[in-house]
């Protein structure tokens, strides 16, 4: 039987309801052959770095474990942080009006700015406007396959003498959008039998898995939760850095070897360190890759194997974090992930600014996964669980259905 999550709230803080336990299901079967679309970047070569030490509170409880685990004394100057070390908790745990709205982020996305153009100026209900409509789909990262089932479902009402007009063409458009994506906002929940629940974040370079794990540390330390994260993206130092940095400001404890060292080995050490000390939740970070690097991805399999000596499901959650801007290059990131580890869930970054806005349709339309979340800015409070109606409703032009 699934229980709830033992709330814990802080005095200063104000309580967040607790999460429904579920398990969720690891991946299926391996995805259809890669095609050979050209990723963007290409990893760095790891670096030389000195091993941190681990302080004497910590090597006292673990003198096995080989890497570091940093929590903070309370005295510590904190260093100059990096932008996900924001200060701001975020505004759902205390003044919800607050935070932007999803309009707000998404409006400058190519996908709300073409529809809006297209629907401001009152267009007839033609050929014409089907054509455009499913023009600015495709420009705005929807997808080939997904922009003409849409269009075509449209066509067909049409010919039916449907609509009266283009806001009834367009609110159709609005319904038929939120039921593409309302099966993949699934959040993540976390059965209580796994502790710590294990959640191991992927994906290529420059995607946000380190902005992100800041903020979801964050998120779940709010909920009351014991977290804690172990720094396996091994071949940027700064990363490594980045996270101790967040971790010190924010009191949880953060493992960590030097840059360089074998990435199972300090999630490995992570997931004893965190099972010793009873807590919570895990997140593990991963060096950004590219599916061309057999060696890279082959890791991914290592970490779940190694991870499998102590407790045969971890990792319980394979978050692959995408980049909102890369396009249609998604799906062909999910086929490799999904291939060289198992992937259960999606983060999608980066939707505000120069986003299309289209590519969450195109990978709910390819593949099904869920999204737990989206990144909408850089803040804290800008990482949002996947709410299929307000994503619509943020894309789409201002009277429907805002
Ligand atoms: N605008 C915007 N920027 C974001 C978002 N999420 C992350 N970023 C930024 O993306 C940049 C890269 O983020 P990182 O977290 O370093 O990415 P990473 O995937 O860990 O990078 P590698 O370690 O190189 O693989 C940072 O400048 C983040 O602030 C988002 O939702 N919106």
């Amino acid at each position: 039987m699934f229980k709830f999550w033992k709330k814990k709230p802080k005095p200063e803080e104000t309580p967040v309801p607790a999460t429904l336990a579920t398990q969720t299901s690891l991946a299926e079967a391996l995805s259809a052959a890669a095609d050979n679309a050209q990723l963007s970047e290409i990893a760095t070569l790891p670096e030389a770095g000195a091993v941190a030490s681990a302080p004497a509170e910590f090597a006292a409880v673990e003198p096995a474990a080989p890497a570091a685990v940093e929590p903070v004394p309370a005295a510590v100057t904190p260093p100059p942080l990096p932008p996900l070390e924001e200060e701001t908790p975020p505004a759902a745990e205390t003044s919800a009006p607050a935070r932007r709205s999803w309009r707000e982020r998404l409006s400058g996305s190519a996908f709300a700015r073409s529809l809006g153009t297209l629907f401001s100026r009152k267009p007839k209900l033609d050929e014409d406007l089907l054509e455009e409509l499913e023009t600015a789909l495709i420009t705005a990262d929807v997808g080939i396959s997904a922009s003409t089932e849409l269009v075509e479902s449209l066509r067909k009402r049409l010919n039916r003498r449907e609509f009266a007009d283009a806001d009834q063409l367009l609110a159709a458009l609005r319904q038929a959008l939120i039921a593409l994506v309302q099966p993949i906002a699934q959040p993540l929940v976390m059965a209580t039998q796994h502790k710590p629940f294990v959640v191991l974040m992927v994906g290529v370079n420059g995607v946000g898995k380190t902005t992100t794990i800041g903020k979801l540390a964050r998120r779940y330390q709010q909920q009351g939760l014991d977290v804690m994260l172990a720094a396996g993206d091994t071949f940027r130092a700064a990363a490594v850095e980045q996270l101790k940095t967040w971790g010190e400001r924010n009191r949880v404890p953060v493992v960590s070897q030097g840059s360089g060292s074998d990435a199972a080995s300090v999630i490995f050490d992570a997931l004893q360190s965190a099972r010793s000390k009873n807590l919570d939740l895990l997140i593990a970070d991963t060096a950004g890759r590219l599916h061309t690097q057999t060696g890279l991805m082959d890791e991914l399999g290592k970490i779940r194997r190694v991870l499998g000596k102590i407790d045969a499901g971890a990792p319980h959650e394979v978050l692959l974090v995408i980049d909102g801007t890369t396009g249609q290059n998604a799906i062909n990131q999910v086929r490799q992930f999904r291939a060289a580890i198992g992937v259960t869930g999606l983060v999608v970054t980066k939707l505000d600014g120069t986003a299309k806005g289209g590519v969450i349709f195109a990978l709910a339309k390819e593949f099904g996964l869920p999204v737990r979340f989206v990144g909408l800015g850089e803040s804290l409070d800008d990482l949002r669980e996947f709410d299929a109606t307000a994503f619509v409703d943020g894309l789409l032009p201002g009277a429907i259905g805002a």
